[in-house]
């Protein structure tokens, strides 16, 4: 398959760029590759490892991301494009997870690659395909990826076996999770401005909209990478800021997300969440709201999706958000 074919776009961390395996990297990637040190580390890679298997495996990760079944990357340094290994995520579709993999040619070892490369991967993974958790395993006698693996947030569940080619058989392997609230920001982002609460969880005040088209769908946004609880579908709105009413606050937020004016005659009071989280407790005021000014624009990069009542529950959405769903089906 050409290179054009591969529409996915690169993943920028602070140095490298995750991009599509293409051609040209066939060399380099078979010379970092093709070391004892680095193959008896992975599970699917022999040793020695034919020069023409660079050129069938790079081909092969091409059509797999076009069908949205693997992302297999390069990871190349920023600055010069050169490549300095690969990470992975295969997924499986039954079980909403995916399986994360990597690996760093030995010249470039000790420069915290690994974690910076491969944590992106998850975090990008957990906001953007429809997963709730990724699994990772590491060889019981490579300390140095289990390691790494803790480094980006993930847990430590278990043991179990697993074939390796390099090793020509079973090996044992120490077996790894992480799904959201592993991988999200420092609880500090989580809650920027919380009333205070002696004793208590801070009560965090959230004003939220159930903005319904003329046919009567619903549009929910899915919440970034970087934001806690990213790649869940939420209902537009945000925090509401000191001194603010919910409705002032709805009505900022609708311009700088979606770029759409509404008055707040138009916002209808319908339900609201009360749900304890972790570090807070949330409080959300969920307004109605048919008619604004503008074209509902996905500012910020969300994504969004005008939804039918009968479809909202085939979406993953924040605990909270559950009992809301069902008064708006019902409703509606
Ligand atoms: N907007 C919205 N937030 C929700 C929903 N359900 C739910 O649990 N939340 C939670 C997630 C967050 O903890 C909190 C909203 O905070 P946020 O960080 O997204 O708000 P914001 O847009 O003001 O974000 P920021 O400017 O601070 O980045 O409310 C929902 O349906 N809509």
């Amino acid at each position: 398959m050409p290179d054009s074919a591969v529409t996915f776009a690169p993943l920028e961390t602070a140095r490298f760029l995750l991009r599509p395996l293409r051609a040209g990297d066939a060399a380099e990637l078979h010379r970092l590759v093709n070391d004892w040190e680095v193959a008896k580390t992975l599970a699917r890679v022999p040793f020695p490892y034919p020069r023409d298997l660079a050129d069938e495996w790079i081909a092969s990760t091409a059509e797999r991301i076009a069908a949205n079944e693997a992302y297999h990357l390069a990871i190349a340094r920023r600055e010069d494009d050169v490549l300095v290994g690969c990470c992975g995520l295969t997924r499986d579709r039954e079980d909403r997870s995916a399986e994360l993999g990597y690996w760093v040619g030995r010249r470039h070892w000790g420069q915290g690659i690994a974690p910076e490369a491969a944590g992106r991967l998850a975090r990008w993974a957990l906001a953007n395909l429809d997963i709730d958790r990724i699994t990772a395993s590491a060889l019981v006698d490579n300390a140095r990826s289990a390691t790494v693996l803790a480094r980006i947030g993930f847990r430590e569940t278990g043991t179990g076996a697993q074939d390796f080619l390099s090793r020509g058989g079973a090996m044992p392997v120490r077996i790894f999770e992480a799904g959201r609230a592993d991988l999200a920001p420092a609880p500090a982002a989580a809650v920027p401005s919380p009333e205070p609460a002696p004793g208590g969880k801070p009560i965090l005040l959230v004003a939220a909209v159930g903005l319904i088209d003329p046919d009567n769908r619903v549009l929910l946004a899915r919440r970034p990478e970087g934001k806690p609880m990213a790649g869940l579908w939420e209902f537009p709105g945000g925090k509401v800021h000191p001194g603010e009413t919910p409705e002032a606050a709805l009505i900022r937020e609708l311009k700088e997300e979606l770029g759409i004016d509404v008055t707040e005659a138009c916002l209808a009071p319908f339900a609201f969440a009360s749900h304890g989280y972790e570090r807070f407790h949330l409080l959300m005021p969920l307004f109605l709201c048919r008619r604004w000014q503008g074209a509902v624009t996905p500012l910020e990069g969300q994504a969004l999706a005008w939804v039918r009542p009968q479809k909202l529950a085939e979406y993953a959405m924040p605990p909270a958000d559950v009992p809301l769903v069902a008064l708006l089906r019902d409703f509606l």
